[in-house]
């Protein structure tokens, strides 16, 4: 990667335009410039006007935002392990890529956004046929909000025939357009009809998932399943996304574009940061509603807290992230007893874990050991995973699988997409799952998956659960 931090703005574009028509190959710049503020979600909203493939990333502690329109070029594996190639690909596009960047800003510059599939090996149904197994896409124009500063940046392919002025004269059309943005009005579609799947075929699913596991097939597998809505009209990411930020709180906001379906999400679940070689990631897993009253939400989070059943569940979890991060960091730290995490509608068990991530390795490296967490998938892994992908009747697709972004300086975070929805024009598939373990009750598991669609459910506007269980 070649930083050019002495010649002008225009310079650098001359000289990447030189170095395409020297090397007859298409060359990539990246320019980063500091702006006034703006809001991310309208950034985004507008970016539809520009190219149909859009990428939205906020962190859970609303630290970072990151929006992106356009793709320049995608990281695509071919063979072998998705999250090796893809590292491969990534370096040696940063090796030719030139930056003109004053600040050094973390998720500036060039930046890969988007994800990966819960299970490359199930076989694909129709509802996902947009989307491939895995999509990480370099936007042409992405802002990036640190803090309280914000960025935005250029990133493009330069061709041997390309004109500077041209160019030019393109980004700043494009520029002045998305930076400009204003709000305009939503008016949500409505839902006309609603398919979930059969919640009694289902349940038995569970009650079978526990005699396997007390027969000792595994010691945790976590079921997921799907609800279907129709609308009477198109349903618009943008105004989906700006209706999780006003309702979820301590969640991820997610939105990736494949072939004009959405990906969309607000999920509680960090699967693992990288800033400086510092790793961050968190075991949560284990599942109680918020109570009405304080009083009531009190006592159930401190019964959460010593329930034996939903603490088997959160300890596999912490056991697996304990070992995969250990093989590949120092100074390991995780608590010995989990916290509770509050959510807007559900409170689960919390055990965060950081540590310093050895030199040799990468975030994509850690993704791939950590994918899938028992908190998704289950333990043994291996044996989870196979489980999954013959029992449980639903395509997850993307849900359940890794989604974020990582830059050049090695740094990036990665979410568990759960909390999601693959919206598909007028049509939206909410995804839901819970950990299963040899005490599961089948009821009380159904029960806590549809607390887990209300997120989704809501901003879509659904109605209240209760009044969706005929
Ligand atoms: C699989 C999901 O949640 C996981 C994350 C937190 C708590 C969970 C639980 O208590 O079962 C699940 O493991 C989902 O929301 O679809
Ligand atoms: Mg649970």
């Amino acid at each position: 990667m070649i930083l050019t931090k002495n010649a002008t703005r225009d310079e650098v574009i001359q000289q990447v335009l030189t170095e395409a028509v020297r090397t007859s190959e298409p060359q990539l710049i990246s320019l980063v410039e500091k702006i006034d503020p703006i809001d991310p979600f309208l950034f985004y909203a507008e970016g539809t006007t520009i190219a149909d493939h859009r990428t939205f990333w906020k962190s859970a502690e609303g630290d970072v935002v990151i929006a992106g329109v356009g793709s320049v070029t995608r990281l695509r594996a071919s063979k072998g392990d998705r999250f090796t190639e893809l590292e491969n690909q990534w370096k040696s596009l940063m090796e030719e890529a030139v930056v003109y960047d004053q600040y050094d800003q973390k998720g500036t510059g060039p930046v890969a956004l988007g994800g990966f599939s819960f299970d490359p090996k199930k076989k694909r149904t129709e509802l996902w046929k947009n989307f491939p197994d895995h999509q990480m896409t370099v936007p042409s124009y992405l802002l990036t909000k640190n803090g309280s500063e914000h960025y935005f940046t250029i990133n493009a392919l330069v061709f041997p025939d390309d004109h500077k002025e041209q160019l030019k004269f393109q980004w700043d059309q494009d520029r002045e357009r998305l930076l400009s943005a204003t709000s305009h009005d939503f008016i949500p579609p409505e839902i006309i009809a609603k398919e979930e799947i059969d919640p009694e075929e289902w349940k038995q699913s569970v009650k079978k998932a526990t005699e396997d596991i007390l027969n000792g097939k595994l010691d945790k597998v976590v079921l997921a399943r799907e609800l279907q809505l129709v609308f009477d009209e198109k349903i618009d990411p943008a105004q989906v996304l700006q209706h999780l930020e006003d309702s979820q709180s301590n969640s991820y906001l997610f939105a990736i574009e494949s072939d004009g379906d959405y990906f969309v999400g607000a999920t509680p679940e960090r699967l693992v940061k990288v800033e400086n070689r510092e790793l961050t990631s968190a075991c949560l897993a284990g599942t109680v509603p918020r109570g009405a009253t304080d009083e009531e939400d009190r006592l159930l989070g401190e019964s959460l807290l010593n329930d034996e059943k939903n603490l088997e569940e959160h300890g596999y979890v912490v056991q697996m992230i304990r070992d995969a991060v250990e093989a590949c960091s120092e100074e390991v730290d995780i608590p010995e007893h989990p916290v509770l995490y509050p959510l807007k509608n559900l409170q689960h068990l919390y055990t965060p874990v950081h540590a310093k991530l050895n030199e040799e390795h990468t975030l994509l490296d850690v993704v791939s050991r950590l994918h899938p967490t028992p908190a998704l998938g289950g333990l043994p892994s291996a044996d989870a995973v196979d489980y999954i992908r013959g029992k449980e009747q639903l395509d997850r697709g993307w849900y359940a699988g890794p989604v974020g972004w990582f830059d050049s300086r090695q740094n990036g975070e990665f979410a568990v997409a759960i909390r999601s929805a693959l919206l598909r024009k007028d049509r939206a598939s909410l995804f839901s799952g819970c950990g299963v373990v040899k005490d599961s009750i089948p009821e009380d598991e159904y029960e806590e998956t549809a607390v887990k669609l209300m997120p989704m459910l809501s901003v879509l506007g659904g109605a209240p659960w209760t009044t969706l269980k005929q």
